[in-house]
């Protein structure tokens, strides 16, 4: 493979003033041309900082202040508290005034442009013999990392090289994940964050969020403070309790903060440096953590609820007096606290629960699709639910509103729904103390008798879809799933089940997608959490590719949270959630549409996270929750969604472009 490369001769002594007299170069491409890289440099700084005035009004002149501060102060403005306002001007003329400060810009992640760097920037940086003598185009950087990760045997290793890369150069590796998203999401994202979870204390090697131990309640404003960006507007915090389906892994359920942030910029565009992930450390219940000699957690078991509750209080509030633009995405909080958090917080702050409402929404923009597909009328969908924790009930009430929205009353969509725990049915007569979350979908109907076992639950409710979220490998067994289609099959020719076995990571997933097309000759309507390869299966006219759906949050979540910033909503409302499901549904795609997909190819995540934000935008707008000027929002609508289309994507970091 040949790639774009530029050489040049750039030694600091040939060229005395610099911005008056050019290096000599030639050049191999014209991509990378000098007039042609430079230019494009300039319109990204412009770009670039611009970017920044609508999410965050930065104050220009505070910044050039700032920047003068910093050149005089050399390296030492760089280690106080706020040299992350100092950041902003990685991409204006800042020009660093000494050879370490020179190195300094290799150093930090987010100045670093590798290879990037252009002859006139290399002498004017003071970076001339810091780095080799090539200049690169994009191309060959991104070829390069992919190669490097192509030699690594293991997820883990893959991942550990990934991390390295983010450490080092942000821009690239966001450039690399873009490029190759369907290659490197499991990387950073399900199902190898699982594992990196799981071996998160040993994997150690440097922090990357916010640690905030329940020892240090006190503090939190400080530590708070303490984060180097001076206005993140997005973060994911966890307290480690319900990670994935994996359960209590205390601090080392960072990982997932950290992973849905990558995302967050990897799928639709918020800048890096408005990203926060936060673990709260408030001690496991999880033996091998606390008996693992390198766990980096408070080695306590987890407060009572009620102290857990007070802490919380005090971490919204830290959050919204230090970064009062903040959105906060809850995750992975084990079910009681998940509920309890989003009803305690979600009017007071501006805030979501992705396992609830992240996920119910994704799962009601796929079924959408797939009630098309299966020929199955509305009137007659009938849904077993397996698993009635956070997103179990998230996703079911989502679904809720779906019917309603069409001409159901409440009582008639909720009945459509089965829900099914360790126990079996959830009924209210069953005799054992039902957590409140539960009791919305309890079963009246069942005339005192109660169904224990999957396979009896089907057998009496005869469904239409199944709905897996138990984190439970294989619960979805071969008789399941063909009892299942039994019961569509009776219902008319050419029906389809649908079947979503959505527990992460992969490891905990309700049965694969090989086994629902075998169990299935091939008549399923699959969508799983974590992502399963195609599936090809010789007949004799030849061979058959079967294509998955992941019915990921990954779908839902960066542009729901994109939407929500760029209107500055004062909260998520429940009609932008719905919103986000509804719109997810209908960013497909002819050529998707045709292969029968019920989500976006995640290799048009990015667009699909653009149509999910300019319809929660409306949506806040709608609901009274935007804080835009009016006048703004009279110019889109004489405009349509063509213009809204438009600013959303100028907003939007695309790296290296
Ligand atoms: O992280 C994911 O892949 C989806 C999710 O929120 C979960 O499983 O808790
Ligand atoms: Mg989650």
């Amino acid at each position: 493979m040949a790639f774009n490369s530029t050489t040049y001769s750039t030694a600091s002594s040939d060229i005395s003033t610099p911005r008056s007299s050019s290096p000599s170069y030639s050049v191999n491409s014209a991509r990378s041309s000098s007039s042609s890289v430079s230019k494009r440099m300039s319109i990204s700084s412009r770009r670039s900082l611009s970017q920044f005035n609508p999410m965050s009004s930065v104050d220009i002149r505070a910044i050039e202040a700032q920047m003068k501060m910093a050149s005089l102060d050399g390296l030492r403005g760089y280690s106080q508290n706020h040299y992350g306002e100092v950041q902003q001007y990685r991409n204006t003329d800042y020009v660093p005034k000494s050879s370490a400060c020179g190195y300094q810009v290799l150093r930090e992640p987010l100045w670093n442009k590798g290879l990037s760097f252009t002859p006139e920037e290399r002498v004017s940086k003071n970076l001339t013999g810091l780095i080799p003598h090539a200049m690169e185009s994009v191309e060959t950087q991104v070829a390069r990392c992919m190669k490097m990760i192509n030699t690594r045997t293991t997820n883990i290793d893959k991942y550990l090289y990934l991390s390295s890369l983010k450490d080092q150069n942000i821009d690239l590796f966001y450039r690399v994940l873009i490029d190759n998203v369907r290659e490197l999401m499991p990387l950073v994202y399900t199902p190898t964050i699982g594992d990196v979870c799981l071996q998160y204390s040993t994997l150690y090697t440097r922090p990357e969020a916010l640690y905030i131990s329940i020892k240090q309640r006190k503090s939190i404003k400080t530590i708070l403070r303490n984060w180097p960006y001076p206005s993140p507007e997005i973060c994911v915090v966890t307290d480690g309790s319900r990670i994935l389906g994996l359960g209590d892994l205390g601090v080392n359920g960072v990982g997932i903060s950290i992973g849905k942030l990558a995302l967050y910029t990897g799928a639709a565009g918020i800048h890096p440096e408005k990203t926060l992930p936060i673990v709260l450390d408030c001690g496991t219940a999880n033996e091998d953590n606390l008996k693992d000699p390198f766990y980096l957690g408070l080695r306590a078991r987890r407060p009572a609820p009620a102290v857990m509750e007070e802490f919380m209080d005090e971490f919204m509030e830290a959050v919204h007096e230090v970064f009062p633009n903040m959105l906060v995405q809850f995750e992975d909080f084990e079910t009681e606290k998940a509920f309890n958090f989003l009803e305690r917080y979600r009017n007071q702050y501006k805030c979501f629960n992705d396992d609830i409402q992240g996920t119910g929404a994704v799962v009601l923009g796929g079924y959408i699709g797939a009630v098309n597909l299966s020929g199955v009328p509305i009137e007659e969908q009938r849904l077993v639910f397996m698993g009635a924790g956070s997103a179990g009930v998230g996703v079911a009430k989502q679904m809720v509103e779906y019917y309603t929205r069409r001409g159901l009353s409440e009582q008639a969509a909720k009945d459509k729904f089965w829900l099914v725990d360790t126990k079996g049915l959830v009924t209210l007569d069953r005799g054992d103390k039902l957590a409140e979350h539960k009791k919305y979908f309890a079963r009246t109907d069942n005339n005192g008798h109660q169904f224990r076992s999957l396979e009896e639950v089907i057998e009496y409710v005869r469904p239409s879809a199944l709905v897996g979220l138990t984190a439970t490998f294989g619960v979805f067994t071969e008789s399941v799933v063909r009892a299942l289609k039994a019961s569509v099959d009776a219902g008319g020719v050419g029906r389809r089940p649908i079947l979503f076995p959505l527990s992460n990571p992969l490891t905990k997933a309700e049965c694969t997608f090989e086994q629902a097309i075998q169990w299935t000759e091939g008549t399923v309507i699959f969508a799983s959490g974590s992502p399963f390869s195609p599936i090809s299966i010789k007949t004799t006219e030849g061979a058959v590719t079967y294509y998955p759906n992941q019915g990921n949050n990954v779908y839902v979540f960066p542009g729901l949270g994109l939407g929500a910033i760029l209107a500055k909503a004062s909260k998520v409302t429940d009609e932008m959630v719905y919103i986000s499901a509804s719109s997810l549904s209908e960013s497909l795609n002819a050529e998707e549409i045709h292969k029968g997909l019920i989500y976006p190819r995640i290799e048009r995540v990015r667009d699909a996270s653009v149509i999910v934000a300019r319809e929660v935008m409306k949506a806040a707008r709608r609901e009274g929750v935007s804080e835009l000027p009016e006048s703004q929002w009279v110019e889109w609508e004489e405009w349509g969604d063509v213009a809204l289309t438009k600013w959303i994507k100028d907003r939007i970091y695309d790296p290296l472009k």
